[in-house]
């Protein structure tokens, strides 16, 4: 349930007059958008209308032109890129379009790698325990490669979720899955945003999304 400050809930996420440029003839002007504080936003967009540009804008993997992306009342344009870095990996958890992993280390490292990047304790029991939840856990002691694309679509959830982010932001995750795994991946990332009361933003252009979100906004 969204924890209401008066009657207005707490903004978590929000973007201001975001523009960028990939050069003269890709230019982008996004439009305005708030998620509050324990909700989920569904943002939809055709290909190539930006969507994974705009997702990394408000991941400042990306630096707008104009404008500012304020999470947690921090304003993530004001930041140097080592304090960027830094507030990401404590507060933001990403699910790539293409889950990035590091081929050499196992299924448990690569979770516990998000505590490392966040210089938190590692953290072996939560690893577990989400892999537990998510269904992998016979698979820690892999290699990212030797998983099945839906295994690897749940340990990028799991990564994401490590450590207890304010905001998870997920790019395309439904858009090579079959209805079934559809469901489930939705249900697996609302539930863990719930689960640690994290809002949750999700860019598609997977239109059987729609009428899962109540709050959308149209790249
Ligand atoms: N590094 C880059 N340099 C130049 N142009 C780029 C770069 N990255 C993306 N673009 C262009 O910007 C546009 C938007 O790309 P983006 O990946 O954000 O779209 P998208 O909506 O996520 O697309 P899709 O749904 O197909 O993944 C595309 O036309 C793409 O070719």
């Amino acid at each position: 349930m969204p924890i209401f400050v008066g009657s207005q809930p707490k903004p978590m996420l929000v973007t201001n007059q975001l523009t960028f440029e990939y050069g003269p003839q890709k230019q982008f002007t996004f439009p305005d958008v708030t998620c509050a504080d324990r909700e989920a936003l569904l943002i939809l967009g055709r290909s190539g209308t930006g969507k994974t540009t705009f997702l990394h804008l408000l991941a400042l993997l990306l630096r707008p032109k104009t404008g500012a992306v304020t999470v947690n009342q921090t304003d993530l344009t004001t930041l140097s890129p080592a304090q960027t870095a830094a507030f990401r990996a404590r507060h933001v958890g990403l699910v790539y379009q293409k889950p990035h992993f590091v081929s050499s280390l196992s299924v448990l490292d690569n979770l516990l790698l998000a505590n490392y990047l966040a210089n938190k304790p590692q953290n072996k029991e939560r690893a577990r325990e989400l892999a537990e939840q998510l269904g992998f856990r016979e698979q820690l002691a892999k290699k990212t490669h030797q998983l099945s694309q839906g295994e690897q679509q749940r340990v990028s959830i799991a990564r994401a979720v490590m450590n207890q982010p304010d905001v998870i932001l997920a790019d395309e995750p439904t858009s090579s899955l079959d209805d079934e795994n559809t469901n489930r991946v939705v249900a697996l990332l609302r539930q863990q945003s719930e689960q640690i009361g994290a809002s949750l933003i999700v860019v598609t252009h997977d239109q059987r999304l729609k009428d899962v979100f109540k709050n959308r906004v149209n790249l």
